[in-house]
């Protein structure tokens, strides 16, 4: 059986100063070795439901949080943000904002430090992570100094090497190039697999993405209105989010009557699968003519 590991009903949020809801009545389930993409126009509550996931709703920012939760076992409204630390990591949109220390060497080691993890561990997880996230030669640098992408890289491997159960990332690709970000992406799916996480990504470069999500959420205005299989839940929703031009091809060939089968949305692929109903349907009028022809 799957193994549940956030559990959300009825689950509704409004800020301290907001007189409306910013979520209602959102019912979720997350799951180990997901990666789930969470969509939905700007400002229709993405980020508010992360913030519940790694307690920061309602520990930091207040308000008033309804419903049941339970993240890995607990419920934000009674246990401190520091305690979800190692269960939850969270990556920022802005890296920079969770990077405090002067050397990356230090930003690795301070979550398990205040964990009491003995030195010698910590420098065999530090080494490792540096070797696994392809940062050796940046153990002695300034993280203020380094470009986006390697600040983001940092940051992950700094939320990693706590080993986390579930990963919340929100725009982790706001700040890179288009390979860059692929890279990115590839690395956390591998990750999420190697580890057996639950990893929910909110991103708005859908044709990145979704080559790596397992299962799409999408909000607005506060609510989940789709939640499924990748490509078919984008193709149901595409009045809502910037749908990627693979996947609009995909539907216009649906409607037309030529259902091409894609499970990655690349060029190759979709070409690939294309050549095949064309080659498979010349094939089959060929035959009839031959067919016409011998009766
Ligand atoms: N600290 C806050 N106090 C009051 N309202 C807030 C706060 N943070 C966000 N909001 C409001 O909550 C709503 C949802 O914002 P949220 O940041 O969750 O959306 P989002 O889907 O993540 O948007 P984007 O894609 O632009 O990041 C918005 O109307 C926003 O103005």
């Amino acid at each position: 059986m799957r193994e549940k590991l956030v559990y959300l009903r009825d689950v509704s949020y409004r800020y301290p100063d907001s007189e409306t809801q910013t979520l209602k009545n959102i019912n979720f389930d997350g799951y180990r070795d997901e990666i789930i993409l969470l969509i939905g126009p700007s400002g229709c509550g993405k980020s508010t439901l992360a913030r519940i996931f790694n307690g920061l709703i309602p520990n930091f920012y207040g308000g008033q949080l309804q419903g049941e939760i339970d993240i890995a076992g607990y419920d934000p409204r009674k246990t401190p943000t520091a305690k979800f630390a190692k269960t939850v990591g969270f990556v920022f949109q802005n890296p920079e904002n969770q990077l405090f220390f002067n050397t990356v060497e230090r930003e690795l080691a301070f979550g398990l430090e205040n964990l009491g993890v003995p030195p010698a561990e910590i420098r065999k997880k530090i080494d490792q992570v540096l070797r696994e996230y392809g940062i050796e030669d940046l153990r002695q640098r300034s993280p203020f100094e380094l470009s986006s992408g390697q600040q983001q890289k940092v940051a992950l491997a700094s939320v990693m090497i706590m080993e986390p159960q579930i990963l919340i990332l929100d725009e982790p690709t706001a700040n890179l190039d288009p390979l860059s970000a692929l890279k990115m992406l590839g690395l956390i799916a591998k990750k999420t697999r190697e580890h057996r996480m639950l990893t929910i990504l909110i991103e708005h470069r859908l044709e990145i993405a979704l080559q790596f999500a397992t299962r799409v959420v999408v909000m607005n205005e506060g609510q989940i209105i789709a939640d499924g299989p990748p490509l078919e839940t984008v193709l149901k929703t595409d009045y809502i989010v910037g749908v990627p031009p693979m996947v609009q091809l995909s539907k216009k060939l649906q409607s037309s009557g030529f259902p091409v089968n894609i499970d990655k949305l690349v060029p190759e692929a979709m070409a690939l699968e294309i050549i095949r109903k064309l080659s498979k349907g010349g094939l089959d009028e060929r035959k009839r003519r031959e067919d016409n022809r011998d009766r």
